[in-house]
């Protein structure tokens, strides 16, 4: 790699090019430039440093890609210089459209960086330079290491979206999974379930045995469910204080019959030690299945769910109601 020596003695009055380029070379922003064939033309310190590949190694060939990636793929500066503004959306997370036509590309992906053995999540733009008749001669990529943001971001993203006492989504996971898998019920035309299960009683529990040993029992009731949450497309959350959603895409009423009578049974069959008193917990559910269509709300399932559940406290507790959608 290029020690980072101060730039040559090159001025303005030497020669404009060779003075653009040490320019650039010297740029605190990693840099590349590629020519119109996609030919690396420049590789800057910046950018050796940010990669690992020095610039002796790339320049005047098409394998830029290696410095980010493990296969080939384009970066954002061969999708400029291609016009396959297109592939943006496969190829990288967050594209923007140019504001102006002919302006370029900005994006942000994870970038495997082979010779660093390490991934950075890159802000990329890419702009093009055309020539006085305008004509593309050059596409200018310059890149911007935002991996602590990043993970700064996943990290307060899935604290906002996780319950902190059961570990289990919160409700707003839910309100995105119910969203999402509406829609592909409704394209793939298969049926939705959904479980609202409350514990019973819980409030004359957190008064009888206090509200740790209610934590305690939320946690283990929290970690039963869970268990029902078998396939891919399966979530159990924290809806509400005591109440819990279990999500199950692509389950018949018949199904969701069932695995709703064995959480009743699972969660009555805690055993949870108070001194020397043993006690147990029992949980009623109401639960919704229907075929998502156009025109219907996903939340008609939930207030069907909720109706049900209603039935069951009313009829006893402890067992399984089941809501007209
Ligand atoms: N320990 C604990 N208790 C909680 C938490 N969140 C809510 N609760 C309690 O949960 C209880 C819920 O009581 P209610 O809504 O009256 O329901 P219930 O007693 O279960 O009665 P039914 O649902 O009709 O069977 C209240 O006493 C809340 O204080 C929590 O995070 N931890």
């Amino acid at each position: 790699m290029t020690d980072a020596t101060p730039p040559a003695a090159v001025s303005p009055e030497d020669g404009g090019t060779a003075f653009a380029i040490t320019l650039m070379e010297h740029l605190v922003v990693p840099t590349f430039v590629l020519d119109a064939e996609l030919r690396v033309l420049i590789w800057n310190r910046a950018c050796e440093h940010l990669t690992g590949v020095p610039a002796s190694e790339v320049i005047g060939t098409r394998e830029h890609w290696r410095a980010f990636y493990e296969s080939p793929r384009p970066c954002l500066a061969d999708l400029v210089a291609e016009g396959a503004k297109g592939r943006i959306e496969q190829l990288y997370v967050r594209p923007e459209a140019p504001r102006e036509p002919g302006r370029g590309l900005r994006a942000e992906t994870w970038c495997h960086m082979p010779r660093r053995g390490q991934s950075l999540y890159l802000a990329v733009d890419a702009g093009p330079i055309f020539d006085a008749g305008g004509r593309l001669i050059a596409v200018v990529e310059t890149l911007r290491d935002m991996s602590d943001r990043k993970r700064a971001e996943d990290q307060l993203q899935q604290l906002a979206s996780r319950d902190l006492l059961t570990g289990l989504g919160n409700r707003h996971a839910f309100d995105a999974a119910l969203e999402l898998e509406w829609r592909s019920g409704e394209r793939d035309e298969t049926s939705l379930a959904l479980l609202l299960i409350d514990i019973d009683h819980f409030k004359r529990f957190n008064d009888r045995y206090g509200h740790a040993a209610g934590d305690e029992c939320l946690k283990r009731v929290a970690a039963t469910i869970n268990r029902f949450a078998r396939r891919a497309g399966d979530l159990a959350v924290r809806y509400g204080s005591e109440a819990f959603v279990l999500l199950l895409p692509d389950f018949t009423r018949t199904q969701a019959q069932a695995v709703a009578q064995r959480v009743c049974d699972a969660v009555r069959s805690l055993r949870f030690v108070d001194d020397d008193e043993i006690i147990g917990v029992t949980v009623s559910i109401g639960l919704a299945v229907c075929v998502p269509m156009p025109g219907i709300e996903a939340t008609l399932m939930l207030q069907a769910a909720d109706a049900a559940l209603d039935e069951a406290k009313q009829a006893g507790r402890d067992r399984v109601r089941i809501g007209e959608v």
